[in-house]
């Protein structure tokens, strides 16, 4: 492989990171054998050098090797010395990033803090991907939060949890794992702060959140959270079930710290059941590793509850040598490591029983100083955690408030949609309401209009009946005959109509009445009016008339009816009918007349008509007789 080429490297290098069949180890010892190869070639800076060392580290930090990538980091110091550019920024933030995480591991938190701190500072210097971007929000978050500053711990661990979900770059899985990460940071800030049940849920989330995607090593971490604040919330039986869970995930992926942890909860839990004799022999193989990877202080905690599972069996002696090495350890390490509660407890009992007052006094003080410099943390906490609920409950509130606004939108919405409706129906109703008025009303005036023509009309004739044409006489009387004009009034009665009706019957005397009247409405001007004064008589208005009109017209009704047919039996026979006219000549009429005054003149012109048209009876029928006055009054 000697002969590799840069990008054949690169290509083997990004194959070896996405590898799954391979344990990390071997990807590990494969990826440093080609970075040994590389440095032969190509000096520190080299891209390639970059690529080998961020794929390394970023492997071991899936494994947890926080000390040995330290080590690594370590000797990269000179790569401060890096120059960077927008092409290698992303793979040296990751590098620092991985770098910060594992001295947050070790809990060297002033080493975190200068890494992070120049993270921060590419922030706004160059593009970062949204990974690495993500990644420095999150150990920004931590460090606040190890540094007691939860507040700005979690707004930073949610702005991480934004960048995340926004940022298009990420891929659903990748998503999921530093979400995971991110909850689990929060469910850690809550064990912290004492709240143990948000500490259980929280890591569940995370727990959920990554799903299949989740390390084995990640797993381990967060089922051990849980166990720990299961312990401390003293539900044994859970703590006892998740710590064996958490003890298994870190044997399979070699996280030996973890394991060491988690046996210590099993070990607590098993004691807390009752079961300190297998309590003791768990808690040995902790404080074995613990010393091994040089965590002294852990090492004291352990020996002290070693300590107090014997107590509890009555085993002094053994209890004696716990503490014994345990304070040994304290004194040699220069102020490095602090008592723990539970050993100054068990101090205590071991003095009080070995009949040593003033050294149970002693460890009296130093146990109430202890528990008052805690009572002072836990005070400070109970602030931070009050405040942490208060802002949550905002948080809640705010959402809670969000969703009944959207609730009162909808309801406002649809109470719109409703007034709506109420309105389109409204409008509908109102819209057939007054079609049915205007076809009432219609209805009701052409039945008037009806009416009032059946009023005015003779039934029989179809012309106008008395009423009506005494009215259009008088109309006519007033508007053409006073404005210096002239008209007729005349009275038509048929001759020896009784015999016709004698005849053929009284059907044929109505339709010979009918064909009558048509026949004179034939022979009349447009202007003329005809109407039935009553049985076989009828008044003929003749406005603008004269003598020489109303001849005209006798003259030709006279010879109409005398070629008259009329339908009998079905058949058309002939019937001459003759008619006798009496008509009054109107020349003029006193201007201004009234109602009264009208009626009266009609009258007399009616009367003169009527007695002419009687004249022409007695003078023999058939035969039109004038009635001419000067003036009418
Ligand atoms: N068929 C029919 N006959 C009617 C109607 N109105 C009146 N008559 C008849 O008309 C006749 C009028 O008769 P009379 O008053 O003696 O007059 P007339 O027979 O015409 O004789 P003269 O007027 O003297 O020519 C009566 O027999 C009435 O019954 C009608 O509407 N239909």
């Amino acid at each position: 492989q000697d002969g590799l080429s840069q990008s054949e490297t690169r290509q083997l290098v990004k194959s070896l990171k996405d590898e799954t069949s391979l344990s990390s180890k071997k990807i590990i010892t494969e990826l440093k054998e080609l970075l040994q190869r590389e440095s032969t070639k190509s000096d520190l800076n080299s891209p390639l050098i970059l690529v080998l060392n961020e794929a390394i580290l970023t492997k071991m930090r899936h494994v947890g090797s926080h000390a040995e990538i330290k080590t690594i980091f370590e000797k990269f110091g000179s790569l401060a010395k890096i120059n960077i550019t927008n092409e290698n920024i992303n793979l040296y933030a990751s590098m620092l990033v991985t770098g910060a995480n594992a001295h947050l591991n070790l809990q060297e938190y002033d080493d975190a803090k200068n890494v992070i701190v120049e993270l921060q500072s590419y922030l706004s210097l160059y593009e970062l991907t949204g990974l690495n971007e993500a990644q420095i929000f999150m150990l920004a978050g931590q460090l606040h939060i190890v540094s007691g500053e939860y507040k700005v711990g979690l707004a930073k661990l949610r702005l991480g949890m934004e960048v995340i979900q926004r940022n298009p770059s990420f891929d659903e899985v990748d998503k999921r794992k530093r979400l995971s990460e991110a909850l689990s940071y929060i469910g850690n800030t809550y064990y912290t702060l004492g709240d143990y049940k948000n500490a259980i849920k929280y890591n569940y989330l995370a727990i959920d959140k990554g799903g299949d995607f989740l390390y084995s090593s990640h797993l381990a971490a967060y089922t051990h959270n849980i166990a720990s604040s299961h312990l401390e919330l003293l539900e044994w039986d859970q703590a006892l079930n998740t710590a064996t869970l958490a003890s298994q995930k870190a044997k399979e992926t070699n996280r030996f710290m973890y394991l060491a942890l988690s046996n210590e909860v099993i070990a607590r839990a098993q004691h807390g059941l009752g079961k300190s004799v297998e309590a003791i022999e768990i808690i040995h193989t902790s404080i074995q590793t613990y010393k091994e990877n040089g965590y002294t202080q852990k090492v004291i905690e352990a020996l002290a509850y070693e300590s107090e599972f014997h107590i509890s069996l009555g085993h002094w002696d053994k209890a004696q040598t716990n503490l014994m090495e345990a304070h040994s350890i304290i004194e040699n390490s220069k102020n490095q490591t602090i008592p723990t509660v539970e050993l100054l407890q068990s101090s205590f009992l071991i003095a009080e029983q070995d009949g040593n007052l003033a050294k149970a006094t002693f460890y009296q003080k130093q146990l109430s100083k202890l528990e008052e410099d805690d009572f002072k943390v836990k005070k400070e906490l109970d602030a931070q955690q009050l405040m942490l609920h208060f802002e949550l409950e905002l948080a809640q509130e705010k959402s809670s408030r969000l969703e009944k606004q959207n609730e009162l939108n909808d309801i406002i919405l649809e109470k719109g949609q409703n007034q709506q409706r109420i309105l389109v129906t409204v409008i509908f109703a109102v819209i057939v309401v007054l079609l049915l008025l205007a076809y009432v009303y219609i209805r009701e005036r052409n039945l008037k209009i009806k009416m009032r023509l059946l009023a005015m009309t003779d039934h029989l004739t179809g012309c106008p009946n008395r009423r009506n044409v005494m009215e259009q006489a008088k109309g006519m009387l007033t508007n053409n005959v006073s404005k210096n004009g002239s008209m007729i009034i005349a009275i038509l009665d048929v001759d020896n109509f009784k015999s016709i009706n004698d005849t053929y019957g009284h059907d044929v005397g109505d339709k010979v009445l009918q064909n009558l009247t048509s026949i004179i409405i034939g022979a009349l001007r447009e202007t003329d009016v005809i109407g039935r004064y009553g049985g076989e008589e009828f008044i003929i208005l003749l406005p603008s008339a004269g003598e020489k009109e109303i001849t005209m017209i006798f003259d030709r009704v006279q010879t109409a009816l005398k070629n008259h047919n009329c339908e009998y039996h079905g058949e058309s026979v002939a019937l001459p009918i003759a008619v006798s006219i009496g008509a009054a000549v109107v020349n003029k009429v006193t201007e201004k007349i009234d109602h009264k005054g009208q009626d009266l003149l009609l009258d007399t012109i009616i009367k003169q008509a009527d007695e002419k048209a009687y004249e022409a009876k007695k003078g023999g029928k058939d035969q039109l007789r004038l009635y001419i006055a000067s003036e009418q009054h």
